[in-house]
């Protein structure tokens, strides 16, 4: 008995020595080694990796995802990075973790462009962020505001085309890049502030602009080294405040225009054809339009910020993707008879492409998909942790810099099988993956919480545009180039665009009276 009592004794004391030995065994194993942040290139002191980035960032980063894998680590700088370069990784990042990762990373051009981060696009995640978000789509950007805007598409496209017929009788070579900007800046300033407003504004405004995107492209080492800023040693502080300066005298005088129009009773249309005009009339108001929330108001310096923010989005990217998809079309003449004949079996050439034909242009749509995928505008898309957070096992520390490398994703052999770095829009007839953010081996507007208002905007003026510029005209290399010797190198910036710029040599293909005959109508 006295035995038993022993044994049973001594056999707890071991089960509980068992116990603890593996209590302490998995609290060693799990609590005193912490995940390990994603591997990647090793830092140097102080600048970190910022040495291996070179000129095309989104190329060097690919490259350096095949060695390193597809969640990365860098250090820019001082501060923490993470390249995201898969679709797997791509959807940890903005559907598992969404809310984690909807910020974006400050810099100083944004803080002095967007008025301290009042606009839309760099706001902090957080109510205030989210009413500006919900007022830019309800009242600016939703469908029937996109739809409101077709009048003034026309218009534009109108005075393009008989611009292009006069290069086209005289069988000049047209500058494609210019064309395409200038396309895009007449129609979004029109859209911001008003097919009325006035030429001076228009000129000053859009030299500050594109003063501005050259600043917030622009490679800022204070950025990443925040102790370098008060000595300001790239001059850009200084040329930042100045721009800021500038833009805001033009912005003031263009809000003080429209104040006026509107107590004149003048331009109450007007008005309200216009972002500037449709935030005025909700001066003052909450912005929380139910009015739930009293704290956050319509005031001047919102409006102002979000019309600089809209303006940059919608002109940059747009002019951008049309570049892209009119190299990848003269490059591809088998592509742009496919799209001139789908075109011309629903519009026929006595008359010009209307909007409510781009519906019924399928090999359109394929063909705007793969443009997408290989050129998104935004290659690498800016987000930034709000916490710290373990994702796929490894520690991502809280304000990590999150560079989604959309343009890497596209080209994904994976995903996309060998041919991905060709161009063939058919690859999609049986593929319905969709460039809305849903599916994220395709990513060109971003995807989640913070993806691209302006999407449906986006899309409309480029199958527009696109469809417009080859139904009306036949297109031609110059100098005797071949399509396939097309120079396809990019930049690097705030975008990817084309290095070099486009020059084709434009010919008529539709009836010229009915092309007069649209041009004298949207100009009348
Ligand atoms: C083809 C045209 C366009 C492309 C490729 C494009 C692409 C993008 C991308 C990649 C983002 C980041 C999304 C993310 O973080 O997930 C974005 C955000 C944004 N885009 Fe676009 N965009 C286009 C047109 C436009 C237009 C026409 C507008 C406005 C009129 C616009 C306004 C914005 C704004 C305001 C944001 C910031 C949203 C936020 O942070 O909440 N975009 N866009």
């Amino acid at each position: 008995m006295g035995l038993a009592i022993i044994a049973n004794i001594m056999a707890m004391a071991l089960l509980f020595t068992s116990i603890y030995f593996l209590c302490t065994l998995f609290i060693f194993l799990f609590h005193s080694k912490p995940p390990l942040p994603p591997p990647g290139p090793p830092p140097l002191p102080l600048i970190g990796n910022l040495h291996i980035l070179g000129k095309l960032p989104h190329r060097t980063l690919q490259s350096l995802a095949k060695t390193h894998g597809s969640i990365m680590s860098l250090k820019l700088g001082q501060v923490p990075t993470v390249v995201i370069s898969s679709s797997q990784a791509a959807e940890l990042i903005f559907k598992t973790h969404d809310v984690v990762f909807a910020n974006r990373a400050k810099t100083e051009a944004y803080d002095y462009f967007s008025y301290g981060f009042k606009g839309i696009a760099f706001a902090e995640y957080g109510p205030y962020w989210r009413h500006v978000r919900k007022l830019c789509t309800s009242q600016l950007l939703s469908s029937s505001k996109v739809e409101m805007f077709g009048g003034l598409r026309k218009r534009v496209m109108g005075s393009v085309v008989k611009s292009l017929e006069k290069a086209s009788a005289s069988r000049e070579i047209v500058n494609l890049s210019e064309v395409l900007h200038k396309l895009t800046e007449d129609l979004v300033f029109k859209m911001t502030f008003g097919s009325d407003s006035n030429k001076d504004d228009a000129f000053n405004y859009m030299e500050l602009v594109q003063e501005g995107m050259a600043l917030a492209g622009a490679f800022n080492i204070a950025d990443y080294l925040p102790w370098l800023r008060p000595f300001d040693l790239q001059g850009l502080t200084r040329r930042l405040k100045k721009c800021r300066k500038a833009m805001d005298e033009v912005l003031e005088k263009i809000l003080k225009e429209h104040e006026e129009a509107h107590q004149n009773q003048k331009a109450e249309k007007e008005n309200g054809e216009s972002f500037i005009g449709i935030l005025l009339s909700m001066m003052d108001q909450p912005m929380d339009l139910h009015g739930h929330d009293k704290q956050h108001v319509i005031d001047r310096t919102t409006i102002k910020a979000i019309i600089v923010d809209m303006f940059g989005a919608a002109l940059e990217a747009n002019a951008i993707v049309l570049e892209w998809a009119f190299s990848e079309l003269l490059r591809h003449p088998r592509v742009m008879k496919n799209v001139q004949d789908e075109i011309e079996s629903v519009v026929g050439r006595n008359r010009m492409v209307e909007e409510t034909d781009l519906l019924n242009f399928n090999y359109l749509d394929l063909v705007v998909k793969e443009t997408l995928r290989l050129h998104p505008a935004g290659a690498l898309i800016p987000r930034e942790s709000r916490e710290d957070i373990i994702m796929d096992g490894y520690f991502i520390e809280k304000k990590s810099i999150v560079l989604v490398n959309s343009w890497a994703i596209g080209r994904d052999p994976k995903v996309w099988s060998d041919n991905a770095e060709t161009f063939y829009p058919e690859r999609f007839l049986d593929n319905k993956v969709d460039v809305r953010g849903q599916h994220h081996q395709l990513i060109p507007f971003g995807s989640g919480r913070r993806r691209c208002v302006g999407m449906q905007m986006g899309l409309v003026i480029i199958k527009l545009v696109l469809a417009q510029l080859v139904h009306c005209f036949d297109w031609e290399l110059p100098h005797g180039i071949s399509p396939i010797d097309l120079d396809m190198t990019e930049k690097f910036g705030l975008t990817v665009p084309r290095a070099k710029q486009l020059l084709a040599i434009p010919s008529s293909r539709i009836l010229q009276s009915s092309c007069r005959l649209v041009s004298q109508i949207c100009y009348d």
